[in-house]
């Protein structure tokens, strides 16, 4: 029986490039797979991961209907054994039920890909459909961390390494890199105690220089 199942972890958590691992062992084995993705920070219709690895994909615009779009490639004489859906939070919550009935009614196994929650902690509305109807929901095993070296469970948007709460849900972007100035803005994942607290690493580490600061913990 075909599966529906969503890999989800913080951003930088290494979920693009476990689905181009996950493509290429079923491609390698003579299976065909249709590869999706959705404002990848890379530019449209591809699926990048940050290890610098890269395969066209088609874009999930919030038009695109999978069932129609599956069916259509079977009956033009196409194969698909398999979708490989990366960026699935920003799918809409009717494109995740095609998903659903294309893993139902085609026998073609789904594998999506995304964040749970957005820079408010707020579901997405994909990844919220996906936690509904997916056979499983996987974390992934490599831990993204928090400054303070736990779990990052949390994704924070930073406007000059401070964190914002207030905004579009939908802003393409990368993680900070600690080696570069941050950029306007950027995102950063965060323990939940440290999300609640908005103490990114550019606060904590002024606060650790400043003589005048209680200590936070
Ligand atoms: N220079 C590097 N050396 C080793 N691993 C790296 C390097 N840069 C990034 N990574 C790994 O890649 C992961 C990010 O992969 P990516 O697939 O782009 O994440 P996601 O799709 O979840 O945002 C990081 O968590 C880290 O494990
Ligand atoms: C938290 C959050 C993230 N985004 C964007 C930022 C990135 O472009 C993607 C996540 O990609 P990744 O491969 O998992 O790093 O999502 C957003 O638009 N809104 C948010 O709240």
């Amino acid at each position: 029986m075909a599966e529906l199942v969503f890999y989800s972890g913080t951003m930088d958590s290494g979920k693009s490039t476990l689905a181009l691992q996950l493509d290429h062992n079923h491609r390698a084995r003579g299976r065909v797979g249709r590869i999706y993705s959705s404002h990848d920070r890379a530019g449209e219709a591809v699926l990048s991961s940050r290890l610098g690895l890269a395969t066209p994909a088609i874009e999930v615009s919030e038009r695109l209907d999978f069932w129609r779009d599956v069916v259509g490639e079977l009956t033009t004489g196409g194969r698909v054994d398999y979708l490989v859906c990366d960026e699935a939070q920003f799918y809409t919550s009717a494109q995740v039920d095609q998903l659903a009935k294309v893993a139902d009614e085609l026998s073609i196994d789904v594998y999506c890909f995304g964040i749970l929650t957005d820079f408010r902690t707020r579901l997405f509305p994909g990844s919220l459909r996906l936690v509904e109807l997916a056979d499983r929901v996987l974390t992934l095993q490599v831990e993204a961390l928090c400054w303070c070296g736990a779990r990052a469970t949390h994704n924070a948007r930073t406007t000059d390494g401070e964190m914002v709460t207030e905004g579009e849900v939908i802003v393409v972007g990368d993680v900070d890199d600690p080696d570069r100035p941050a950029p306007q803005i950027g995102y950063e994942v965060l323990c939940r105690r440290h999300h609640r607290k908005r103490m990114t690493a550019a606060r904590a580490k002024a606060g650790a220089l400043s003589p005048d600061v209680l200590p936070f913990d």
